[in-house]
């Protein structure tokens, strides 16, 4: 199997897909980019790094993220975060609040929104946003084994600015006793996590310590690895989870940025990267460049 002509091969298909998606309008920072973007990686236990298209553009991960700040809170808190939030699929979009309600705000899992606040606001607890958001970057350099990784401070003020769905959220989990820091504190923070920019050469790297087995870097225990996966499984696509690991079957993380970082257990940290999105919010090219990924390479955990 020729991996580097199976990524080829995928970039030249994505390009004469008819649909382009549309890219995220509700922060105005991410609108103006252009959905025709594409750049696939795969870090491979080998050491090898194979690439197509834009791999080396940098990108805002957005939720991509939430999957670094799981894997701290977890090494903060243990299984006491579960009892602040849950490990079900939500069937809602990212951002619903209705499930808050019923549910005494605690959010359904880490990756929707409101769960994803919590988990920073779990990480936070006690310190400043900069030594947590200090923290962040470089257990993502470190991972990554790359330095050159930042925040894009105008797409986080550019949220901060129209993030009151967020905040609303947060609000809602303050009233209920699940947020133990100041909302603006806990939001800014979060915003400012989702505006790290990564290239998807550098998000494949990311998330080798996710891969597990020989060659990959063990960053955090392997029980702690199978759980991450098995949330980005069940939640990773938010109301999409259930047809991506339909259509595709590997653990995978989506962001509004367009990109997807994808684990295929024991063989590859795979990120793509187009900002056209599908209706549930995650990337349309990426989600059918994985999917021909894993019909080709028969990566799917499915077999
Ligand atoms: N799905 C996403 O990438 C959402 C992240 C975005 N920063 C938000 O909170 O709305």
């Amino acid at each position: 199997m020729d991996l580097q002509q199976i990524l080829d091969d995928i970039a030249t298909e994505v390009a004469s897909l008819p649909d382009l998606g549309r890219v995220a309008t509700y922060i105005p920072e991410l609108a103006d980019v252009d959905p025709g973007h594409f750049g696939l990686a795969i870090a491979l236990p080998d050491g090898r790094v194979l690439t197509s298209g834009e791999a080396d553009a940098p990108f805002s991960i957005q939720s991509v993220s939430k999957v670094f700040t799981l894997a701290l809170a977890l090494g903060r808190l243990g299984e006491l975060l579960w009892h602040r939030v849950g490990r079900e699929p939500s069937g809602h979009a990212f951002n619903s609040i209705l499930q808050l309600e019923q549910e005494a705000g605690i959010p359904r899992n880490p990756f929707i929104n409101a769960g994803a606040i919590v988990v920073t606001d779990a990480i936070l607890e006690g310190r400043q946003p900069r030594e947590v958001l200090g923290e962040l970057l470089r257990f993502i350099r470190g991972a990554t084994d790359d330095e050159d990784i930042r925040i894009n401070d105008r797409v986080a003020a550019s949220e901060q600015a129209h993030g009151h769905r967020n905040m609303a959220l947060a609000q809602f989990m303050a009233a209920h006793g699940n947020l133990r820091n100041p909302v603006e504190m806990t939001c800014g923070t979060y915003f400012h996590q989702c505006a790290i920019e990564m290239s998807c050469r550098q998000l494949a790297c990311a998330g080798r310590f996710l891969v597990g087995g020989p060659g990959m870097p063990r960053l955090i225990a392997p029980a702690r690895v199978r759980r991450i996966n098995a949330l980005m499984m069940m939640c990773g696509h938010y109301d999409a989870s259930g047809d991506f690991a339909f259509n595709v079957g590997l653990p995978a993380k989506s962001g509004v940025g367009g990109g997807i970082l994808a684990i295929a257990p024991g063989r590859a940290s795979i990120a793509v990267w187009s900002p056209g999105l599908n209706a549930n919010g995650n990337s349309l090219r990426g989600t059918y460049a994985i999917k021909r990924l894993t019909e080709m390479t028969g990566w799917s955990v499915f077999g």
